[in-house]
């Protein structure tokens, strides 16, 4: 469980989280939906000890960083530093030996290769590799679905279900609606730093309904397209 209370950030004068509160509990999968800047990575980054806030967020297993696996939309990764080293780096800072790596290498990623001359996709799918591997109980997952095929959708899409099922705390953004209403019980839209909405399952469809007609509007005439 991930409890959030009163959180509140800033950057210079910029108020970018007012007074977030929400829980995050295990076993469960959470979407959060927003437009660009809205705060979701910075909300993400609040979580996981990366910046400074004000409010309180606590776990039951303290500290959080410690058992939270983050995906950030674009992770970053010494020059050079090989795809297996990365994991090994990543299991060795939470003391767990990996024997069958190339087993595990689910997304058959070139494990002997330089990870900083991954593609786009190769590298969040490494990303995603090491911190399962990590064993974490918790997960933030920073658009998990963007920039990597078809294929590895699917994959990520039934690892999700499958850390739900180990009873672990996933935290999901992403900008495609489908791949969070596959995936998440609960979906929370995040608007200027704050959530104005929170929905179940069952009221999905009425939500896309909804941030549809709320995004679209009249913008398309407005273009006048002939
Ligand atoms: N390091 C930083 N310094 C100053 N401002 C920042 C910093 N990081 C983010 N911001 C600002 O905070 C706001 C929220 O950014 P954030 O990255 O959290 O949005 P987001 O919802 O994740 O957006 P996106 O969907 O585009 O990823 C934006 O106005 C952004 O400019």
């Amino acid at each position: 469980m991930i409890a959030i209370q009163n959180l509140s950030k800033k950057y210079g004068t910029n108020e970018v989280l007012k007074n977030i509160n929400i829980q995050f509990d295990k076993g469960k999968v959470y979407g959060i939906v927003g437009e660009n800047g809205a705060g979701k990575t910075t909300l993400f980054r609040c979580i996981a000890d990366l910046e400074e806030y004000e409010g309180k967020i606590s776990s039951n297993s303290t500290p959080i960083k410690h058992q939270l696996g983050l995906l950030l939309t674009e992770p970053f990764f010494f020059q050079k530093i090989t795809g297996k080293e990365y994991i090994q780096l990543l299991c060795n800072a939470r003391k767990i030996k990996i024997a069958d790596i190339q087993e595990r290498n689910i997304f058959d990623l070139p494990l002997e290769q330089y990870a900083s001359t991954y593609s786009t996709g190769m590298k969040k799918k490494l990303a995603l590799t090491a911190i399962l591997l990590q064993n974490n109980d918790y997960f933030i997952l920073d658009e998990p679905f963007n920039g990597v095929d078809i294929q590895s959708n699917i994959i990520i899409t039934e690892i999700i279900h499958k850390l739900k099922s180990l009873d672990k705390t996933i935290i999901i953004s992403s900008h495609i609606f489908s791949t969070l209403s596959d995936t998440c019980d609960e979906i929370h839209l995040l608007n200027k730093g704050s959530f104005i909405k929170s929905v179940q399952k069952t009221d999905f469809p009425v939500l896309e309904m909804e941030m549809k007609q709320m995004t679209i509007g009249s913008k398309i005439e407005n273009l006048r397209l002939i």
